[in-house]
């Protein structure tokens, strides 16, 4: 087989490798020096020595032999051999060894080198096995080199790569380079990450610092002193594989470190996210991997006896904190989540205070560490100012996250039917105040009874009621300040992650705007009644908007202004006129419309829920005809209510059988507009069993109701942070059956769907269409005025028509436009080019390679 020859990157031969050829050099890259040297002035017309560091296959030696004076020294070294070249002595040796100095040393003799050049690159020879040191670590060895033998005043050229080593590299240049600058001469690839730095004018120092030349000292001063941990827990970094091997002394990735050390470090964090063991041993002197700086202890301060550090790690293991959970944690740091975490953190700072490294909050006496001592008068009252307004208000958001939390977890229940409004009732009692009121203030108000007769949406609670009571939470909590600052910014992180996540991953953010968005069934009036303006008189409770808004448990957190205080708990609105026809009003909206509007005696005002239910039933058994004539003796009105009854009224969809169907097609779309529940579209297997089996009577209602209470659904999902709710709701799941048939359904369904053209093609059909009507109404037109026309005999119309017809049928084709490149005959003319007819279009004949090449870039 013959070779084939690359075309793209690297490997294409290109212009300078077919020059080289032509030259006579081994290696394109001898164009690279022959550039170099040109722009900086022709250094190697002036060399009298030169050595080449990593010399093969010899195109720089090449290169050198022609420029440099004829009596020249040319030297070059390479792991791979050179074949020899002539005035140019060759020898094969690795330039990091001592060998390749001494034999250098043995050729230079006394000499310096004028010039020393170093093309070097790992694993770009044929010596793979020795080829162990990356690029920035030759280019540092080559530097050595050059410092031993170069002449004061004396070039060097090498070759860089630029990657994080960069700027280190640049930096020890010039400590030991007057001149230093970087360059990408033509000949170099652009896909090509080198470049060659031209460092003139060597200082030639008495003595070089080692570490200049120490890759370890270069290459490690300089990385980030304080890594991110805290960020590793949402963006871990992307596993690289160890290319470089170990970490230098380290020959594990399982480390570990004393529980002692992480509690008195002052970078808790860091160590969670570096550690794999915390262990409840002392501290061996070495033995964690990275040593922790202590806060308690000074620089200069001894370090604590073996004594001691068994007495600390005693109190540590004895405190009531360590428990097996947190001893269970510190053996396995690598797969804790967020709230293991936590929790180690807060054991932390209980150490801490155990050990006497913090001062527990309830106990510091202010006046030991008095910040006001310095201060003035006037300095000091509006410190104190400052502190009791920030007080008061972390006391109000924790009050009112608080109280959110229990609200929501009551609502929860109630809504699951868990509670009656006595329970909650007693049971706000029993919490305290921060519940959603207290009893005594519903036994004030005259309303207990209608309380605990019927059900209610949302108790209203006085809040200056509560404050009394809300002092007493905020004991004990200011301890937990520091886990909840750290908790915040965990949450914070967690929005940007999910952030990021919604602007890369389109998947993602469908089923954000399908959750925003839920194709919910209409359950009866007390989901609705949140929206209905606080009109919610059913139960003869008010509803407090600012209830509304305090609901969520995320809001408030950011909204430290106090609510608006109008929040009388019970408000009686039996009286209230906003009843119609002895209807509320979401209850009137309901009933008004289309599908009721055939049923007579809704509006008189007899008609109470009874009545209401009885349309219910009737519905239910009528199902396909649900605007069928209602009964005479059903319009009778009668007793009292069982309101919730409505809710489990669900709108009735008008052919049945169509709501099941697979057919969405435009008219069908028509059909449900208008109606006031979204047409649901079963788009799972799961919901497409389910359906089925409704419809095959093998479930009943009451059997998917049942099915709904499960583990899962009684989850109790107050106050966790979001990123476990989110986990919880991907993984902790209920798993529903799906049948074979089932699948093959939706399947079939996504394949239909698939196959309908897209919108742009149905549009282009329809626009074409209208064109086609529009045109049959014109030709209608004119054909009329022919007919009407009194001076034309009947043949002589037909013949118009005719011939109408026959020029409306004709095709029409686009005057075509004849490209004409500008090259040649054609460039740079003005007007239109000999021999073209019609419409033409100059164009450049780069313009397409230019365009490509705006996209391949903007691609990038
Ligand atoms: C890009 S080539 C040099 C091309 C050369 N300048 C020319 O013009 O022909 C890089 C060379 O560096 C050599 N090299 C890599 N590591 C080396 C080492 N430690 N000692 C000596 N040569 C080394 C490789 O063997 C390879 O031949």
């Amino acid at each position: 087989m013959g070779k084939t020859q690359k075309k793209f990157g690297k490997g294409r031969l290109d212009h300078y490798y077919r020059l080289a050829k032509e030259k006579g050099y081994r290696a394109r890259a001898a164009f690279k020096i022959l550039q170099i040297n040109q722009k900086y002035g022709g250094f190697l017309e002036k060399s009298r020595v030169v050595i080449d560091l990593c010399a093969a296959p010899g195109s720089w030696c090449q290169v050198a032999a022609s420029l440099c004076p004829v009596d020249s020294l040319i030297v070059g070294v390479d792991l791979a051999p050179i074949k020899p070249i002539p005035k140019v002595i060759a020898f094969q040796e690795d330039i990091t060894s001592d060998k390749c100095r001494a034999q250098l040393r043995q050729h230079l003799k006394t000499w310096k080198a004028d010039c020393v050049l170093h093309d070097g690159a790992p694993n770009v020879g044929t010596a793979w096995v020795q080829d162990a040191y990356t690029q920035s670590e030759l280019v540092l060895q080559s530097l050595k080199l050059a410092t031993e033998f170069l002449v004061p005043g004396g070039i060097f050229v090498t070759k860089v790569f630029r990657s994080k080593d960069y700027n280190n590299l640049m930096w020890v240049f010039n400590q030991l380079f007057s001149k230093v600058e970087a360059t990408k001469p033509p000949a170099s690839r652009n896909v090509s990450a080198e470049i060659f730095v031209v460092c003139r004018g060597f200082k030639a120092p008495k003595r070089i610092d080692p570490k200049f030349l120490d890759p370890k000292a270069v290459f490690e001063d300089l990385t980030d002193p304080t890594p991110n941990y805290e960020a590793k827990v949402f963006n871990p970094e992307k596993k690289k594989r160890k290319r470089d091997g170990y970490e230098e002394g380290n020959y594990t990735q399982f480390k570990t470190m004393s529980v002692l050390d992480f509690v008195k470090g002052n970078d808790p964090i860091a160590a969670l996210g570096s550690m794999s063991e915390f262990k409840f041993e002392i501290p061996e002197v070495g033995a964690t991997e990275e040593p922790v700086e202590r806060e308690d202890t000074e620089q200069n301060e001894e370090p604590p006896s073996p004594e001691e550090l068994h007495k600390e790690l005693k109190i540590v293991k004895k405190l009531e904190e360590t428990s097996t959970e947190v001893k269970e944690l510190c053996k396995d740091l690598k797969v804790l989540g967020k709230k293991d975490f936590r929790l180690l953190l807060k054991w932390r700072l209980k150490c801490r205070v155990a050990l006497g490294l913090d001062k527990d909050d309830e106990d510091t006496p202010e006046a030991d560490q008095d910040p006001t001592a310095n201060m003035t008068e006037e300095e000091k009252i509006e410190y104190e100012l400052q502190g009791l307004q920030d007080k008061e208000a972390a006391r109000r958001k924790r009050e009112r996250r608080k109280k959110n939390e229990q609200r929501q977890k009551e609502i929860t229940r109630m809504q699951l039917g868990m509670l009656n409004p006595v329970d909650i009732g007693i049971e706000a009692a029993q919490v305290g105040s921060d519940s959603l009121f207290s009893l005594k203030e519903v036994e004030k108000s005259g309303q207990l009874d209608t309380l605990a007769r019927g059900r209610m949406n949302v108790i209203v609670t006085n809040e200056d009621a509560k404050k009394k009571d809300v002092d007493e939470i905020e004991i004990g909590e200011n301890s937990d300040e520091d886990a909840d600052r750290l908790e915040d910014e965990l949450d914070v992180m967690y929005e940007q992650y999910q952030e990021r996540r919604a602007e890369n991953d389109a998947n993602y953010r469908a089923k954000k705007s399908r959750e925003e968005h839920p194709d919910s069934e209409w359950t009866g009036f007390e989901e609705h009644a949140s929206e209905s303006d606080g009109d919610d008189e059913d139960d003869g409770i008010k509803f407090d908007e600012d209830y509304q808004s305090s609901s969520d448990p995320e809001s408030d957190d950011d909204d430290d202004e106090p609510k608006p205080k109008n929040r009388n708990l019970l408000t009686a609105l039996e009286n209230s006129d906003a009843k119609i026809n002895g209807l509320s009003k979401t209850a009137h909206k309901f009933f008004g419309q289309t599908v009721f509007k055939d049923i007579d005696g809704l509006d008189s005002e007899s008609d109470s829920d009874e009545a209401i239910n009885k349309i219910v039933e009737l519905r239910k058994l009528q199902d396909h005809h649900p605007k069928a004539e209602f009964d005479e003796e059903n319009r009778a009105s009668s007793g009292q209510d069982d309101r919730n009854s409505f809710e489990v009224v669900k709108e009735v969809k008008e052919p049945t059988k169509k709501s099941w169907s697979d057919d969405d097609s435009s008219d069908d779309e028509a059909e449900h507009e208008g109606r006031s529940a979204p047409n649901i579209d079963i788009i799972t297997a799961e919901a497409m069993t389910l359906a089925h089996q409704l419809a095959l009577k093998e479930k009943s209602k009451s059997d998917v109701i049942d099915e709904s209470y499960n583990r899962y659904s009684m989850r109790d999902r107050d106050g966790l942070p979001q990123w476990f709710l989110d986990d919880e709701d991907r993984f902790s799941k209920a798993i529903r059956p799906v049948t074979a048939e089932a699948a093959a359904a939706i399947k079939a369904k996504l394949r239909a769907l698939n196959a309908r053209p897209i919108k742009k093609v149905e549009e282009a059909k329809a626009r074409k269409k209208m064109k086609a009507a529009r045109k049959l109404e014109r030709l209608r037109k004119k054909s009329d005025i022919i007919i009407e026309d009194p001076n034309k005999s009947e043949k002589e119309k037909a013949e118009s028509i005719q011939k109408l017809m026959r020029k409306a049928s004709k095709k029409t084709t686009k005057p075509q436009v004849k490209v004409v490149v500008a090259r040649g005959a054609n460039r740079g003319i003005m007007g239109r080019p000999k021999g073209v007819k019609g419409r033409y279009k100059m164009v450049d004949g780069r313009m397409k390679k230019e365009m490509r090449a705006l996209k391949r870039k903007a691609n990038k």
